[in-house]
């Protein structure tokens, strides 16, 4: 398949993605547009909702972070093996998109003062998930069923951004902690983390963290 990742040079709402494809042995272009071409050019005005990241596969173009990760977990089998599975999965990745929208809201408009009061107030939101993977044959696996989802990803790039923002905030949720040694240990996965081009991406378009 013919990849193509186009979005602003950030982790952001595509760096799970990239895990996905990573952990599955794909490869994808990435094209990165600068916010003066953003601006400038036509590439919002194409866009459906005006918005990035956008992906194609092949002439097939696609925005909307969840609905490209769900358009992928459906070619690499990674939404569940019957509906209650991917209902949960589904449950489970809305959960991450809530935590995110809160996270970006925080990053991009109320950093410095909101800092202390939301990593204060994160145990909240990442005791849900710890009550999850509990929840799933004691925790030692993905987040729900007995393979690898699409939520596994989302969930795991949303720990691994709070874990720069605060690198103590799984102490009290082992299983959690656990969960983003094991996934991140993953071969693919972990090459992925170490490749420059992760490396040298910034998680947000301000540069906070
Ligand atoms: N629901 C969309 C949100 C996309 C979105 O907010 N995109 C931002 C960039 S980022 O927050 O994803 O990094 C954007 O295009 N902003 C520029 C603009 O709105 O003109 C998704 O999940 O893809």
């Amino acid at each position: 398949p013919e990849y193509t990742i186009t979005y602003f040079d950030v982790r952001g709402r595509m760096e799970h993605v990239r895990l996905l494809l990573s952990d599955q042995g794909q490869h994808w272009k990435e094209e990165v547009v600068t916010f003066d071409s953003w601006t400038q050019g036509d590439l919002k005005k194409k866009a459906v909702f005006g918005q990035l990241p956008g992906f194609r596969d092949g002439s097939f173009s696609l925005y909307q972070s969840n609905a490209i990760l769900r358009y992928l977990s459906k070619i690499y089998d990674l939404y569940g093996k019957n509906a209650k599975e991917a209902a949960l999965i589904d449950m489970a990745n809305d959960g991450v998109e809530d935590m995110r929208v809160k996270y970006l809201r925080f990053i991009y408009q109320n950093y410095e003062d909101g800092k202390a009061d939301y990593i204060e107030k994160l145990p909240n939101d990442l005791k849900a998930f710890e009550q999850l993977l509990a929840r799933n044959g004691g925790g030692k696996g993905f987040i729900v069923g007995d393979q690898i989802s699409f939520a596994d990803y989302n969930l795991l790039d949303n720990l691994m951004n709070h874990q720069i923002l605060a690198p103590n905030c799984l102490h009290d949720f082992p299983l959690l902690q656990a969960y983003v040694a094991r996934l991140s240990a993953r071969p693919k996965i972990k090459s992925f983390l170490e490749s420059d081009a992760h490396k040298n991406r910034r998680i947000n378009g301000n540069g906070k963290q």
